[in-house]
């Protein structure tokens, strides 16, 4: 069914407000508008449903772990949240975590990025794809999905590799611990993506999942004035890849930059891999030109 942004906000019942302006400000993306009025409007009822899917599905694990004659603690819930390069995923992935962790009844949540199973710059030049970071033959699929398969089955202890936006690769050595949360939310461009015949996908172990949705030219421009102002920001530090950009290239070229880099990469992915999962989504939170969640659909079953 699909909910304008009025009916949707009603839906939060008595769901109440926990969230600072200081506290979301450190959550929201490099030139993400999110307000604390999308966090009441938009997260606070999504909050309120995941927690009943939460509830409902530990009921439904209980009687099959009750037949089979088996009491460990239930499985980890899993949250997937897709959507284009640039739509904001991140925000919402970091706000979910937090208003989730706000329920007694599930308190551990984990945010794991699929950029972290990105194959390293070196393997991605090697194999002659590095204009190709994102698209699912960039990411090592098999670990992801042993990784989240592991989750499902309630590993205790799981180390994953660690990638940087700074330096635009996997860090070596570095690791991101996973220790069985109760929710696990994965955040990433591909994560609704179908399996290849005879294998699992990610999306196969998924009790959830959001696909941020916009229209193209939209996310083009957010794309463009996120670009020019981490360009003013973070490719300043010299350990950023795109240093350069920001020291010796003017703003016209960085934005001409910016904007072959979408054109060839970031669109031609949302246009042949990532769109045409939509359907696949639990749930589909669309962005008007704003960054303003203006409708919601969500699948009744
Ligand atoms: N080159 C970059 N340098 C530093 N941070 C970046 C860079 N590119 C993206 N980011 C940050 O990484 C996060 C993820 O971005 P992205 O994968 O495009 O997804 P989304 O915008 O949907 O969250 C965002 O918070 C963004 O601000
Ligand atoms: C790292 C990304 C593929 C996003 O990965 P995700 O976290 O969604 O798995 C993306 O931010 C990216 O770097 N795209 C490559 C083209 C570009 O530089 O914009």
């Amino acid at each position: 069914m699909e909910l304008d942004r009025q009916a949707w906000a009603a839906l939060r019942d008595s769901t109440p407000l926990s969230l600072t302006e200081a506290e979301l400000e450190d959550l929201r993306g490099t030139t993400d508008p999110t307000s604390l009025d999308d966090v009441r409007d938009i997260y606070l009822p999504l909050s309120r449903l995941l927690n009943l899917y939460v509830k409902a599905t530990r009921q439904r694990h209980a009687a099959v772990r009750g037949f089979l004659g088996e009491d460990d603690r239930p499985a980890p819930f899993i949250i997937g949240v897709a959507g284009s390069v640039a739509v904001g995923k991140s925000t919402t992935a970091r706000l979910l975590r937090t208003l989730l962790a706000q329920w007694p009844d599930h308190p551990n949540v984990e945010l794991v990025s699929t950029d972290n199973f990105l194959y390293p710059n070196a393997v991605l030049k090697d194999r002659e794809i590095m204009n190709r970071k994102g698209f699912p033959e960039s990411y090592d699929r098999r670990a992801l999905v042993r990784f989240v398969s592991e989750a499902k089955a309630g590993a205790p202890r799981m180390d994953i590799p660690v990638y940087s936006h700074l330096a635009y690769d996997i860090v070596p050595g570095a690791v991101q611990t996973v220790h069985r949360p109760d929710i696990l939310v994965l955040e990433g461009i591909n994560v609704l993506q179908p399996p290849l015949p005879g294998r699992l996908a990610v999306a196969d172990f998924f009790d959830f999942s959001i696909y941020v949705d916009a229209r193209v030219e939209h996310i083009r421009s957010w794309y463009l004035d996120r670009f020019l102002e981490l360009r003013r920001t973070a490719f300043s530090d010299p350990r950023s890849y795109f240093h350069a950009i920001a020291t010796t290239v003017e703003e016209e070229r960085a934005k001409e930059f910016a904007l072959n880099t979408w054109r060839t990469v970031n669109e031609v992915n949302l246009v042949e891999n990532i769109l045409p999962t939509r359907g696949r989504a639990t749930l589909v939170l669309y962005k008007g030109e704003d960054h303003r969640i203006r409708r919601v659909r969500l699948r009744k079953t």
